[in-house]
C-alpha cells in the first residue's frame, strides 16, 4: 500500500463503515438493546414536554385552574429528571458499547498488521502506520459513542413530532417541513467536502507522526549533526500542512453551519406567520403554535445536529477509508491453506535459478543457485549491495522470489508453514534487535517458555553472564529502548544468548561482528563457535578473516554466485576472492610475493599456524 493521494470519498463508505462498526458493536448486543430502550424513552419525554406547555396555554390559564398548576410544575419537573436519567444512561452504555467495540476494532487492526509481510513494511511509513491505529481508530471511537447516539435519538424523535404534527395541522407542517429538503441538499453538498477534507487532516496527522518516528528514534544522530534547527523547519512544514488541513476544515463549516442556521430561521419565521394567521382565524390556539414551535427545535435538532454529527461521522469515514486500506492489504507471502508444517528439519537450504527483486523492481538476485548444506558452515562474501543479506531474507521467507525456488530439505519454502520453518532458524545480524524491556526478557524473546536456568545457561554460552551480572538488577536491569544501555558488544552477546536459547537448526550471521572492535569480536567469538556448532550455518562477513573456517565460501557478485570453494581453493583460482583477500591483507601478499609463494601456500602456513 503506497502513500495514498487524496482521494475522492469511496461511495458507500460510510455504510460499509457501518456494516463493520455493526459487526463489533453486535457482540456487545445486551449494552445495545439497553442503549436503544434508553434513547426511545427519551425521545418519548422531549415528545411529553411541549404538550405540557401547550395544556397550560390552552386550558390552565384560560381557565384559571391554580390547583392544576401545581401538577404541570411537577409532571414537568418528574419529565425533566427522567429526561436526564435516561439521557445519563443512554451516554453511558453507548459509551461503554463504543469503547469495547473500538477496543475489538483496534485488536484486529493489529493483529492483522502483524499478518502482512515485510514488502507491506518496506511500503509503509511505521509513523503513519501508528497514526492509523490509534488516531483513525480513535476517530471512530467518538463515531460510536457520540454520533451513533445523536443520529439515533434525533431521527427517532423527529418521526414521532413530525407525525403528531401532520396529525395536527398538515398544512402548516408541510411549510415547515419544505425547509428540510433545502437543508438536506446543502448537509449532502457539505459532507462529501468535509469527509475530504478531514482525509486531507489525518494524513497530514499521520507524516507528523512518521517524522516524530523517524527524528525522535533517531536522536542521536540529529545532536552528531547538529540538525536540530534542519529538523525543526522540516517538522514545521509538516506541521504547517497539519494546521494549513485543520483550516480548510474550519473554512468549510464556518460556511455550512450559519447556512443550516438560516434556514432553521426561515422555518421559525414560517411557524410564526403561518401560525398566527391561522390562530387569528382561529383554526388554532396560542398553546398550539407554542407547542409548534417548541416541536420545531426537535425536528431541526436532527438536521441541526446532523450538522455537527456529520463531522464526527465525516471525520470517521474519513478515517474508516485510511484503516480499511490496512485491512484491505493482503500479504503476497503468506502460507498456502494446506502448508507443511515442519518437523525438526535437516537444514540444507538450496537455491536454484532464483530471481529476485525488491518492490523498487531492480533486479537484485539473478538466476541464483546456492547450496546450503545441512550441518556445514557456509559463507558468503562480496562487495556491498550484492545481494548477500537479501538471500537470508529469501532463505527465512520473508519475501518470494519471482523465479526459481528456494527449498529446505527438498521441500520448497512456498509450501511449508513460515512459523515452522523460522522456528528453526537464528539470526545475529549488525542490526540488533532488542526490545524494550529487562535483559530476562529480551533473551527469552524466542522462547518464552524458557527457565531461569536455561536463560542463564544461554547468557554463559554467550560470555554474557559475567556482564549481566555486574548491573545492579542482574537479569532484570532494563535496557532501554532497542538496548542503548548497553554496548555493541553486550548487545551483540544478548542476541547470540537469544538465538542458542531457541537452540535453532539453522543460523544466520549477517555481518555479525563487523560494528565490534578486535577486544569485543574475541570476546564474542568464543560465544559463536558455540551457536555454529552442528548446525547449518550461513555466515556473512566482509571482514574475511571470519569466515576462512567455513567448509565453503560463496563469492556473490551483482546476485549471482562467482567463485565457490574451500579459502585454499578460491585463493589458489587467484579470482575476485584474491582481490578481497588481498585488499584486506597486503602484508601478507608483500612477504608472500617476496618469498617466492604462491597466495594458496600462504593461506595453508596461517592455517598451519592457527592450528592447536
Ligand atoms: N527492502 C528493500 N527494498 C528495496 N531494495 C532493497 C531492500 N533491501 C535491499 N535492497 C537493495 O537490494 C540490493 C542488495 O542488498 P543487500 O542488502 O542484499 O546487499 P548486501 O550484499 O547484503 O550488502 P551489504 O554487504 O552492504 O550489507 C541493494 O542494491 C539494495 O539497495
Amino acid at each position: 500500500m503506497r502513500r495514498m493521494p487524496i482521494q475522492k470519498p469511496r461511495k458507500g463508505s460510510i455504510t460499509a463503515m457501518y456494516k463493520r462498526v455493526f459487526l463489533h458493536v453486535r457482540s456487545h448486543i445486551g449494552l445495545l438493546v439497553g442503549a436503544v430502550f434508553c434513547i426511545v424513552t427519551v425521545s418519548a419525554l422531549e415528545f411529553v414536554i411541549p404538550q405540557l406547555t401547550q395544556y397550560t396555554i390552552d386550558h390552565v390559564i384560560p381557565g384559571k385552574q391554580y390547583s392544576k398548576l401545581l401538577q404541570v410544575g411537577a409532571g414537568m419537573l418528574a419529565a425533566a429528571l427522567l429526561l436526564g436519567l435516561f439521557n445519563y444512561c443512554s451516554s453511558r452504555l453507548m459509551a461503554s458499547v463504543g469503547q469495547r467495540s473500538i477496543y475489538d476494532l483496534r485488536g484486529e487492526l493489529y493483529r492483522h498488521i502483524q499478518t502482512l509481510d515485510i514488502d507491506f513494511f518496506d511500503r509503509n511509513r511505521t509513523g503513519d502506520l501508528m497514526s492509523r491505529v490509534t488516531s483513525d481508530v480513535g476517530m471512530l471511537q467518538q463515531l460510536i459513542s457520540s454520533g451513533m447516539l445523536s443520529i439515533v435519538t434525533d431521527s427517532f424523535t423527529f418521526i414521532l413530532v413530525a407525525a403528531y404534527m401532520l396529525w395536527i395541522d398538515w398544512e402548516l407542517t408541510v411549510i415547515i417541513l419544505a425547509t428540510f429538503p433545502i437543508m438536506f441538499i446543502v448537509t449532502r453538498y457539505f459532507s462529501k467536502r468535509l469527509r475530504l477534507s478531514f482525509k486531507r487532516v489525518q494524513e497530514t496527522v499521520g507524516e507528523v507522526s512518521n517524522h516524530l518516528q523517524d527524528t525522535l528514534s533517531s536522536i542521536r544522530l540529529i545532536k552528531w549533526f547538529s540538525s536540530e534547527d534542519y529538523e525543526g523547519e522540516r517538522f514545521a512544514v509538516k506541521s504547517r500542512d497539519n494546521m494549513n488541513a485543520n483550516i480548510g476544515t474550519v473554512k468549510l463549516r464556518a460556511v455550512y453551519e450559519p447556512l443550516i442556521d438560516l434556514l432553521s430561521y426561515a422555518g421559525l419565521a414560517a411557524v410564526l406567520l403561518f401560525g398566527a394567521m391561522r390562530t387569528m382565524d382561529g383554526a388554532l390556539t396560542v398553546g398550539t403554535i407554542v407547542m409548534f414551535m417548541s416541536y420545531l427545535r426537535l425536528l431541526q435538532n436532527p438536521v441541526r445536529s446532523f450538522s455537527r454529527t456529520i463531522n464526527t461521522v465525516q471525520q470517521s469515514a474519513a478515517a474508516y477509508e485510511r484503516i480499511v486500506e490496512i485491512l484491505d492489504a493482503r500479504p503476497a507471502v503468506k502460507d498456502k491453506p494446506d502448508a507443511v508444517v515442519l518437523g525438526p528439519i535437516e537444514g540444507h537450504i538450496r537455491f536454484r535459478n532464483v530471481d529476485f527483486a525488491y518492490h523498487t523492481g531492480t533486479p537484485v538476485l539473478r538466476q541464483l543457485n546456492l547450496d546450503i548444506p545441512a550441518g556445514k558452515m557456509t559463507a558468503l562474501v562480496g562487495s556491498s549491495g550484492a545481494g548477500k543479506s537479501t538471500i537470508t531474507h529469501l532463505m527465512t521467507r520473508f519475501y518470494d522470489p519471482q523465479q526459481g525456488t528456494v527449498t529446505v530439505d527438498g521441500i520448497p519454502l512456498a509450501d511449508v508453514a513460515a512459523d515452522s520453518l523460522r522456528s528453526q532458524m537464528g539470526i545475529v545480524s549488525q542490526d540488533i534487535l532488542l526490545l524494550n524491556g529487562t535483559i530476562r526478557d529480551n533473551i527469552a524473546y524466542g522462547k518464552r517458555d524458557a527457565t531461569d536456568e536455561q536463560i542463564i545457561a544461554a547468557a554463559k554460552a554467550a560470555n554474557a553472564h559475567d556482564f549481566i551480572q555486574s548491573f545492579p538488577d542482574g537479569y532484570n536491569a532494563q535496557i532501554g529502548e532497542r538496548g542503548v544501555k548497553l554496548s555493541g558488544g553486550q548487545k551483540q552477546r544478548l542476541s547470540i544468548a537469544r538465538a542458542l536459547l531457541r537452540d535453532p537448526r539453522i543460523i544466520i550471521l549477517d555481518e555479525a561482528t563487523s560494528s565490534l572492535d578486535t577486544e569485543s569480536e574475541r570476546a564474542i567469538q568464543d560465544a559463536l563457535q558455540q551457536l555454529l556448532h552442528g548446525r547449518t550455518s550461513l555466515v556473512i562477513a566482509h571482514r574475511l578473516s571470519t569466515v576462512r573456517q567455513a567448509d565453503s565460501i560463496h563469492v556473490l557478485d551483482k546476485g549471482q554466485v562467482i567463485e565457490s570453494g574451500s579459502h585454499e581453493s578460491l585463493l589458489n583460482l587467484g579470482g575476485k576472492y584474491t582481490q578481497l583477500y588481498e585488499l584486506q591483507f597486503p602484508q601478507d601478499n608483500k612477504d608472500n610475493a617476496a618469498a617466492g609463494k604462491p597466495v594458496a601456500a600462504l593461506a595453508s602456513d596461517r592455517r598451519r599456524q592457527q592450528a592447536p
